[in-house]
């Protein structure tokens, strides 16, 4: 069996400007040691404001943080006001971009069409995506979450080599547990994270499926990371709220440290 090694990415959302971003970003710094670097990979997705900022920092101290945008446009140049491109991102040494989210599907219509652009705009510029799939309340009450998160996975993947596959991260972000701090039981999570990793491989082989990390997020702090974590296919977190408390977002990094709870 491969070992993945977890990811505990922090997403800020809207939130820190460039200059909180380099004090954050400090504090992390700071406070991790090249042991927890060895036993997690840790990464920051940030506003696209803050990015230079923080490429700044990481490169310039040589920082074993990684960071990335929260989102990328699906075209790599042109008339797109607003947009932020693939070469844009790399650029800026961003080796993650979060594509999917359920704040971007919510509130600027992203359908499954857009998010597969995006996802093959970010191979195409040699970001990887964390991809993020999840059911609304009404899909979980009826009891059609595993089918509902596996139609967004093959919607996101489509025409996605095998080449490209292998490295993505899928996060498995129930939209009921974002931001509501109603985390998924260990054992809920489980189900949906396995479920992607057998239906990558049935899209693509079971070798792909065992590499690939599947992460959970919504609502996760340091009381529940490492029950999470025990779970065969959760490989890490996406952390929202809890990453823009560095003490915390640590705390989540050193989860192997905290009861199961
Ligand atoms: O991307 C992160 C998720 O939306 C989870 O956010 P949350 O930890 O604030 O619930």
């Amino acid at each position: 069996m491969t070992e993945r090694l977890p990811l505990m990415a922090g997403n800020w959302k809207m939130n820190l400007n460039h200059l909180e971003a380099i004090q954050h970003t400090q504090k992390l710094a700071f406070a991790l040691a090249d042991k927890d670097y060895e036993a997690v990979e840790v990464a920051v997705m940030v506003p696209f404001t803050d990015l230079r900022s923080v490429q700044t920092l990481v490169d310039g101290d040589k920082l074993k943080i990684k960071y990335g945008s929260q989102d990328v446009s699906q075209h790599d140049s042109g008339a797109y006001t607003g947009e932020i491109s693939g070469p844009m991102l790399s650029k800026l040494k961003c080796a993650y971009a979060v594509i999917g989210h359920s704040e971007r599907r919510q509130y600027h219509g992203e359908n499954e069409e857009i998010v597969n652009a995006k996802v093959k705009a970010a191979y195409r510029n040699g970001i990887t995506p964390i991809l993020c799939i999840g059911e609304p309340l009404e899909i979980r009450k009826a009891g059609t979450h595993v089918a509902y998160t596996l139609a967004q996975l093959d919607g996101a993947l489509a025409d996605v080599p095998a080449s490209d596959a292998e490295s993505i991260v899928v996060a498995y972000e129930p939209v009921w547990a974002i931001g509501t701090g109603e985390v998924a039981t260990p054992e809920d999570a489980q189900e949906v994270c396995g479920a992607i990793r057998g239906r990558l491989a049935e899209l693509y082989d079971a070798e792909l499926a065992e590499k690939v990390r599947v992460l959970y997020g919504g609502s996760v702090k340091s009381s529940s990371a490492a029950g999470l974590m025990a779970k065969p296919d959760v490989d890490g977190a996406l952390i929202g709220g809890a990453s823009l408390d560095a003490d915390e977002f640590v705390k989540i990094v050193r989860y192997r440290e905290q009861a199961v709870g």
